[in-house]
This record gives C-alpha cells, structure tokens and sequence, in this order.
C-alpha cells in the first residue's frame, strides 16, 4: 500500500526540490508543493517534479470571489494534481465553481482552519469560536458544496469525519514526538493522526530539513 505521508517541498528551488524528493521517493506517498515553489516555477516546475512519478498534490489555497477561483482551477487543469486546495472561507459558491472547474480525478478539499492558528488567533480575526467549532462549521460546507474532504489538523479530525464518514482528509500540523513544533500551533504525530481518521499526513521540515531527508522520512514510516 502507498504510503500516507505527502511530503511538503516549500522551497524556491527547483534543483533543491528535485534532489529532496529524488532522496526521500521511497518512503513517501506523493509530493506537496505550495505557493512557495508555485510562485518561483510555475506550472513547468509542476511539471517536472511529476515527471518523478509520485501523485502530485497542488497546495495553492486559493480563495477570492467564485468566478475568479473557478477561472485559476480551469488554468490548471492541465497539471491534472491528485489534490487541491481552496479556503472552506471564501464560501459555497467559490466551492461549487472550484470542484465544478476541476478534473474529475482531482481531489478538491478546502482548508478549514490553518494549523498554524489558535483559539486566540481566531479570535483576533473576528472568530469568537474555538478552532474545532469552526472545523466542524466549514467541514459541513465543503461537504455538502460537493468537494471532496478537507484540511484540519489532527486534534480536530476525528470529529470531522464523525460528520462526514467518506470524506478525504488531509492532516499537516504533524510532528514526530521529538520534533520542533515551530509556528505550527496544533500538532499531532503521525501515527495519532492517522488513529483519528486521516487519510493522509503532510510533513514537511521534520523530513526536508532533516540531516538525511531519507533516514526522517523511513523513521516517521517505521511508526506508522
Ligand atoms: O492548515 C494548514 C494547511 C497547510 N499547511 C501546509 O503544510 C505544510 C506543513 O509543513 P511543516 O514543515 O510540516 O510544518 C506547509 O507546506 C504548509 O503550507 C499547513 O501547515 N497547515
């Protein structure tokens, strides 16, 4: 079975990026790749790094008005990405018109929270909810907006999944036991995230970083 670990590439670098994927392929399920190394390589850097055979899941977050969103999926339907991401916030409509825009083999999912948030952040942006309140509000739109799973951390998604049992679900937020947090604010380990529902795990500087990005990621897979 594949494995459940997409690995985070956020660099700018794309001779970096081919050699960190190149080095951790074996232990890992697919490539993530956001607005880091969008902005710097485009679509042809999309490219390349798919030319390694791993699913590519396209972590660009798009959220403005409907017509605006659905118009930036339709652009990049020819990359044809495992997974992409909207904002759960930019409301159903934006939704509708990403999944709408989107190849059917693409899984849509709407990040619902940051991982990199807290209550008092959610506060401080007009949010008078703690942050699983408000996972479990935009979980319920994404889903009945007819994507296909969201993004939430580990602490809140076995409560997603209790409302949405087919949904997909993509946990990033996560660290090993030992692992630097660093401004991620809700985290779990792997092998909890994947105990509580997650369909896949984002990981990122706990392998990328890593002294041997090979070594980390084969160690994070032994505990699974
Ligand atoms: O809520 C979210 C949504 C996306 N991310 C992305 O995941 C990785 C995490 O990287 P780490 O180095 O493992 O912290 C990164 O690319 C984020 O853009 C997230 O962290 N939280």
């Amino acid at each position: 079975m594949r494995s459940p670990i997409f690995v985070a590439i956020d660099t700018p670098d794309l001779e970096r990026a081919k050699a960190v994927a190149a080095r951790v392929r074996n232990h890992v399920g697919g490539l993530k790749l956001g607005l880091e190394f969008f902005c710097a390589n485009g679509r042809q850097g999309i490219r390349e790094m798919a030319d390694l055979g791993l699913p590519i899941f396209l972590d660009l977050k798009l959220h403005d008005i409907p017509n605006t969103v659905g118009k930036a999926v339709q652009a990049l339907r020819p990359l044809e990405p495992a997974v992409l991401t909207v904002h759960a916030a930019g409301g159903r409509a934006m939704l509708e018109d990403a999944k709408a825009a989107a190849p059917t083999g693409t899984k849509v999912v709407a990040v619902t929270v940051l991982t990199s948030l807290d209550r008092g952040d959610l506060q401080a942006a007009g949010v008078p909810s703690e942050p699983h309140e408000q996972v479990e509000r935009l979980t319920a739109l994404a889903r009945d907006a007819g994507l296909d799973g969201v993004v939430c951390s580990g602490n809140e998604v076995a409560a997603a999944r209790k409302l949405w049992p087919e949904g997909f679900f993509v946990v990033p937020g996560v660290r090993p036991a030992d692992a630097h947090a660093g401004d991620q604010k809700r985290v779990i380990t792997p092998r909890a995230a994947l105990d509580a529902g997650a369909s896949i795990l984002v990981i990122g500087r706990p392998i990328t970083q890593a002294k041997d990005p090979d070594v980390a990621a084969r160690a994070i897979e032994a505990t699974l």
